[in-house]
C-alpha cells in the first residue's frame, strides 16, 4: 500500500476557546490532487497553515513525507517538539500559492522567482534565471519577466506566485483560495494554469477552494469540512452527485444555486 504523503493523525489546533481542528484524520497519497470544500470557519485554511508550519498544532500527530513535521525524534528514539532546523528542512517538502500573491513589490517578476532559489537552494542565479523563464513559460508570463508586480493584473501577478512556489521545486503544492481576490474576469487564467498544472504533474496538489465547478473538475478526491473535521468526502462523482451527508447536501445547495 502507498505511504500517504500528508497524515494528520487525531489532530487538534485551538485558538483560545475555538477549537478549530477536533480530532483531525486525514491523509494525501503521493501525486493526488485534493481539494478542501466547506463553510467558513469550518478549520480549511489552517490545515494549510499547519503543513507550512506557519501555525502549531495543540495535538496529536502531522507527517508529511513519511517524517514527523512538528516533532522530532531525540537521542534515546522518543518524540520531542520539533527544532527550527527541523522545521525548516520539512518546509522546503512544500510550496505554498497564497490568496494574495504576497510577492515581493520591489522585485521584477523575475527576482520574484529566483530569489529563494538562489538563497535558499544556493542554485547559481544563471540556472535560477533559465528555470524561471521555463516556469513563465509555463504559466504563460515569458514576457514579463523584466516587469515589476503592479505593473500585472491580479491574475497575472497569482500565475507568477505559482511559478515561484514551483521554483523551489516542492513534492506538495498548497493553494489556499487562490482565486478569492480576482476580478471574476480574471479567475479562468488562474484555474487554467492550476488545472493544466494538476493534468500532467506527478505533484501532489492541497487546494482550498471556493470554486465548486473547478474542484469538481480537476480532484481525485473531495473533502467537505465542517467545524474541523471531514464531515465527508469522495470522488467529486460521489461528492457532488450523490453526498450521503445532510450536512454536504444544504452546503452544496447553498454555494451551488
Ligand atoms: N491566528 C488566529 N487567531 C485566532 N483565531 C484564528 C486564527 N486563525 C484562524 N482563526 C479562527 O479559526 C477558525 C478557522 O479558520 P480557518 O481560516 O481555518 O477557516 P476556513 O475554513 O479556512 O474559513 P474561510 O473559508 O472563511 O477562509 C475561524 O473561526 C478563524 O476565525
Amino acid at each position: 500500500m502507498t505511504e500517504p504523503i500528508i497524515k494528520f493523525d487525531k489532530v487538534i489546533k485551538r485558538f483560545g476557546d475555538l477549537t478549530v481542528l477536533n480530532e483531525l484524520d486525514f491523509e494525501v497519497n503521493p501525486g493526488e490532487k485534493v481539494s478542501i470544500i466547506g463553510p467558513s470557519g469550518s478549520g480549511k485554511s489552517t490545515v494549510l497553515r499547519i503543513l507550512m508550519t506557519l501555525v502549531n498544532i495543540d495535538g496529536g500527530m502531522v507527517s508529511v513525507d513519511g517524517e514527523p513535521l512538528w516533532h522530532e525524534k531525540g537521542q534515546d528514539g522518543s518524540l520531542k517538539p520539533a527544532s527550527e532546523a527541523h522545521l525548516r528542512a520539512m518546509r522546503m517538502k512544500l510550496g505554498m500559492v497564497f490568496q494574495s500573491f504576497n510577492l515581493f513589490p520591489h522585485m521584477t517578476v523575475l527576482r520574484n522567482i529566483t530569489e529563494a532559489p538562489v538563497r535558499v537552494l544556493g542554485l547559481g542565479k544563471k540556472e535560477a534565471s533559465m528555470r524561471a523563464r521555463e516556469l513563465l513559460d509555463l504559466v504563460g508570463l515569458a514576457d514579463q519577466a523584466d516587469k515589476y508586480p503592479h505593473q500585472l493584473s491580479g491574475g497575472q501577478q497569482q500565475r507568477v506566485g505559482i511559478a515561484r512556489a514551483l521554483a523551489m521545486r516542492p513534492k506538495i503544492l498548497l493553494f489556499d483560495e487562490p482565486t478569492s481576490a480576482l476580478d471574476p474576469e480574471l479567475v479562468g487564467e488562474v484555474l487554467n494554469v492550476i488545472g493544466g498544472l494538476a493534468e500532467e504533474h506527478d505533484l501532489t496538489m492541497l487546494l482550498v477552494t471556493h470554486e465548486m465547478r473547478f474542484a469538481r473538475e480537476i480532484s481525485d478526491r473531495v473533502c467537505f469540512f465542517d467545524q474541523g473535521q471531514i464531515r465527508e468526502e469522495g470522488t467529486p462523482e460521489e461528492l457532488f452527485t450523490d453526498p450521503t451527508e445532510e450536512r454536504t447536501r444544504e452546503f452544496l445547495k447553498a454555494v451551488i444555486d
